[in-house]
């Protein structure tokens, strides 16, 4: 079988593919060959070129220079989209389908269905939309409007759209970005009946356990070049790492905390705090305290989160920063209370794309930087460059647009915003999304260096590796607080309470 396998031309085989933007090389002289039927893994830290690579591969950009062939076949012409749809698709973390349209109309309505009259077939439409998903066993009702459905299902849907048009190679783009446990469970089911089906998967994820789960081949790109690729069961993790950051030393344990003073009058007091998704909750975070709120996919942490923020407002509750109480659902208030603050949604909520990192970082301490309203460049200039270099955000200079950044650096652009105004509290939703490993323990220690200074952080999320490090872990379930668990739990022990088993409060 692995000779017929290596006989058969690669599904996709990119050689010495290089590509720049302004003075930035994405890509330089990188290759990846992926054979059929594999589920193949491309890892590497933020800024790597992997998102590059992928609209290379699905002929969104052109290459400056390189091959690229399919099964053997030089790719289609540039703007030949059906002919790329029928060699490559990929889901991305952002969809690519129309939210007010029905599930039925995303799957056939570009299509040119139409009968003689020039009219669409409904019934049709809706009957092939059926036929199509029971065919990759997707249990969604097509006429929903796309916009109702979850991000598990809509990928689905995507996958299927994908199927549909021929390709036999699908790029899933972190897919389980915003998926909780059970979501990624069925996410990877679905793709094992499909590996059966001898689809072809590129897998990209900063989540390196699940390449050891879903994965049989890996490639590590490093600063816009290949370094390896390899069997995964040849590639323990330390190799991978090592792999990606270019150097043998691990990733480092979590640090020691200082103790919280216990007497210390909290600087966040929530009181019976009612919102969306959440039933009365009460907290208290002392100076210098990281507390944890988890919880899975429904459990209304993060709305519990953007509710102390400012960005919802509770049905009732209050709400104190330092002792005075902070209005409810103003971010303004929130801000002039001392909280800063990393949103769920960076791409609404986080920065202003077309504006410059330097811009973007200093935001919410343009007050301090210039009486007046009157900003000095240089000074913007000066502390954003400090903020760049303290968060390692690989990027050619502070009057970069935040657009131009890698998904990863962007979330640093909004980490470092948030640290800036040193805030008496910093509430962290899913705060390392879509950030490589090494960055990932580089943020947080950024986060205890900030908790040793004074500042309460809340941390909500459903990443293990970002609620390691917190002096303690609130855990919601279905929007009540089901546990409590002191820092050094055990994952286990963690995830049990999340999934609503093992009280203990
Ligand atoms: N449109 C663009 N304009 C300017 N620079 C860009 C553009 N797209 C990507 N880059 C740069 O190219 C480099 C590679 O970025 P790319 O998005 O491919 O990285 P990545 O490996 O996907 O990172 P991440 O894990 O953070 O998503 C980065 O330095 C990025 O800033």
């Amino acid at each position: 079988m692995s000779d017929n396998r290596d006989a058969a031309p690669p599904v996709v085989e990119a050689t010495k593919i290089s590509k720049r933007f302004g003075s930035t090389v994405a890509l330089r002289d990188a290759g990846l060959v992926v054979r059929p039927g594999q589920t193949h893994a491309l890892v590497g830290r933020n800024g790597a070129g992997k998102s590059t690579l992928v609209s290379i591969l699905t002929g969104l950009q052109q290459p400056d220079a390189g091959r690229l062939r399919f099964g053997g076949r030089p790719a289609p012409r540039i703007n030949d989209r059906d002919g790329w749809r029928r060699e490559v698709a990929c889901v991305y973390q952002k969809s690519t389908i129309i939210g007010s349209l029905s599930v039925a109309e995303n799957l056939f309505l570009n299509r040119q269905d139409r009968g003689r009259a020039g009219l669409l077939d409904w019934p049709g439409v809706r009957r092939r939309a059926r036929e199509l998903l029971a065919t990759y066993g997707v249990d969604v009702d097509v006429r929903t409007l796309a916009g109702d459905l979850s991000v598990e299902r809509r990928q689905f849907v995507e996958i299927a759209r994908a199927l549909s048009f021929g390709a036999r190679f699908i790029i899933l783009d972190e897919p389980t970005a915003q998926l909780d446990a059970a979501a990624i469970a069925r996410l990877f089911s679905k793709i094992r009946e499909l590996q059966a089906q001898r689809v072809t998967f590129l897998f990209i994820s900063h989540h390196l356990q699940e390449v050891y789960d879903i994965c049989d081949t890996v490639t590590v790109f490093r600063d816009a070049r290949w370094i390896v690729t390899a069997p995964v069961a040849e590639l323990p993790r330390a190799d991978l790492v090592a792999a990606m950051t270019g150097d043998a030393g691990g990733l480092t344990a979590a640090r020691e905390r200082p103790a919280v003073d216990a007497a210390a009058t909290p600087t966040l007091q929530v009181r019976d705090l009612i919102g969306d998704n959440f039933a009365e909750l009460s907290l208290d975070i002392r100076p210098g305290e990281i507390v944890g709120v988890a919880g899975a996919g429904g459990s209304g942490r993060t709305e519990l989160a953007e509710t102390i923020v400012g960005l919802r407002r509770p049905a009732s509750g209050t709400t104190t920063v330092g002792g005075a109480p902070v209005k409810p659902g103003d971010v303004g208030a929130g801000l002039a209370a001392g909280i800063g603050f990393v949103p769920q949604d960076r791409h609404r909520q986080g920065f202003v794309a077309d504006m410059s990192i330097a811009d973007n970082a200093t935001m919410t301490i343009a007050g301090r930087l210039g009486r007046a309203g009157l900003i000095s460049r240089r000074r913007t200039g000066a502390e954003a460059r400090a903020m760049i270099e303290s968060l390692a955000i690989k990027t050619t200079g502070p009057e970069l647009a935040v657009r131009a950044l890698s998904g990863g650096n962007q979330q640093k652009v909004v980490m470092a915003r948030a640290l800036a105004s040193h805030p008496r509290l910093l509430v962290l939703i899913n705060p390392t999304a879509g950030v490589d490993v090494r960055s990932k323990e580089f943020l947080l220690s950024k986060v205890d260096e900030a908790a040793d200074r004074g500042t309460a952080v809340l941390v909500a999320s459903d990443e293990l590796d970002d609620l390691r490090p917190c002096d303690r872990v609130l855990v919601l379930f279905q929007g009540r607080l089901v546990a409590e668990l002191p820092r050094g739990w055990h994952d286990h022990e963690l995830v049990a309470a999340m999934e609503g088993l093992n009280r203990h409060v």
